[in-house]
């Protein structure tokens, strides 16, 4: 499945890069739910994001149909475990996962020592099961001492990442670059580690421009929407802070990747941690948003007047305005049309929390979304939007919708 072709300009895959949410969708990164979720227990649960216990073999079906309805329509579906074993198929990014792994770990050195060549002993396969995974102290089959002997055999010794699910959020790409984010939540620090691996080490990646960055201010990918070429919104809240938006922003004005970006401030809830929990694009101008924030939604509009002679970039902040009427301003276009989820408040309170604002836009008016949430689908569908079904049942015990779930490499870009 993996190219061995430059960056970008390969023959055997599209230019990778995105510079809408509804060009037409060419490769998307997934994550296909795999023994990380065995993990969650009704007393890690909280702790590692996941508002239940999934029965994985059935998120996996979920999930493999999910990518069925992908590749039927002509999107190349990466899986990051596959990616992330070939990559780890070098001596010197195998070097590098380890190091990262263990770096920072609290296990003393008698069991320091035991996972180092527990590690370098592992085949790729191994490897990234370990990595995303994780260990478990009564897996361990060496480096017992006085660290092992204190924690309970259930303690992780490698936390494992369950919430890999969401791709959408370790990484975004903004045109031809690509974003490593900075993830807030201590249990997903570590999935920026394995993405920034595979950018940076896997043939298919290598030298692929970056912005951003996990050492930088928190900005998670679920928080970025790129509502038109040159237009970027992003959410402010429980996940990506003021001054990761104020980096961000620097950054794409340097880049010349946009002209205007929306800082959006959004609750600092579980509801709504991100901003494609409360609305996504499923046209050039037509959005799905949770009703009942719709009218308090604001954006703070960003632009730049250039830099200064020390080359500081100067940035203008306008005057909060109602989101979808600056989001349109911003966008060149008379109205950015809103579509409702639920037909009532409780219908929309449910159907929000169930993920029903977070679609997958393959294409302009084409969009992938949980079936579950009827009464958003059949207003999408009123709207003149094609809906693709997909079940979620066990995906949606983490929080997350379609969108959470993939990463858009490469998209038509739009011509408006
Ligand atoms: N973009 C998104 O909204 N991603 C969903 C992330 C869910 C995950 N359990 C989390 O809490 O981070």
């Amino acid at each position: 499945m993996s190219t061995t072709s430059t960056p970008g300009t390969g023959p055997d895959h599209a230019p990778h890069g995105a510079d809408s949410e509804v060009g037409r969708l060419r490769t998307v990164m997934l994550h296909r739910p795999g023994p990380e979720l065995k993990r969650l227990t009704p007393r890690n649960n909280d702790k590692l994001l996941f508002d239940g216990i999934p029965w994985v073999a059935r998120a996996q079906e979920e999930h493999d149909a999910f990518a069925e309805a992908l590749t039927a329509r002509d999107v190349e579906v990466l899986y990051l475990t596959d990616l992330l074993t070939e990559t780890l198929a070098d001596a010197d990014a195998r070097a590098a996962a380890i190091e990262e792994a263990l770096d920072e770990l609290d296990l003393g050195d008698t069991m320091a020592r035991y996972l180092h060549g527990m590690l370098g002993e592992a085949s790729p396969e191994e490897l990234t099961t370990i990595l995303t995974a994780g260990v478990r102290n009564d897996e361990v089959r060496g480096g017992f001492g006085l660290v092992t002997s204190l924690l309970a055999p259930d303690d992780f010794l490698i936390d494992p990442l369950p919430n890999l699910l969401f791709t959408r959020d370790s990484s975004v790409w903004v045109r031809d670059r690509v974003a490593i984010t900075s993830l807030a939540m201590p249990a997903r620090k570590r999935e920026t580690e394995l993405t920034e691996l595979i950018y940076t080490r896997h043939p298919r990646f290598v030298g692929s421009p970056r912005i951003h960055g996990s050492h930088y201010e928190h900005v998670e990918g679920g928080d970025v929407l790129l509502l038109a070429p040159g237009v970027i919104a992003v959410g402010v809240g429980e996940r990506t802070t003021p001054a990761g938006v104020e980096r961000l922003a620097r950054q794409v004005f340097e880049a010349d990747l946009a002209h205007t970006v929306l800082a959006v401030p959004i609750a600092q809830e579980r509801a709504t941690m991100h901003l494609d929990t409360i609305c996504t694009l499923v046209d050039v101008d037509k959005m799905v948003v949770y009703p009942n924030v719709a009218d308090s939604l604001v954006a703070h509009t960003v632009t730049h007047r250039g830099p200064e002679a020390d080359g500081h970039l100067l940035l203008d902040v306008a005057e909060p305005q109602p989101f979808l009427l600056a989001a349109a301003a911003a966008m060149g276009i008379d109205a950015l049309h809103q579509i409702d989820t639920g037909l009532d408040p409780v219908t929309a309170e449910r159907e929000q929390w169930d993920d029903g604002n977070n679609t997958l836009a393959l294409a302009p008016r084409v969009a992938v979304a949980y079936e579950r949430n009827d009464e958003t689908n059949d207003r999408l569908e009123a709207a003149g939007i094609e809906v693709v079904r997909i079940a979620g049942s066990e995906l949606g015990s983490g929080r997350g919708g379609p969108r959470c779930m993939s990463c858009p490499i490469s998209r038509e870009p739009l011509v408006v």
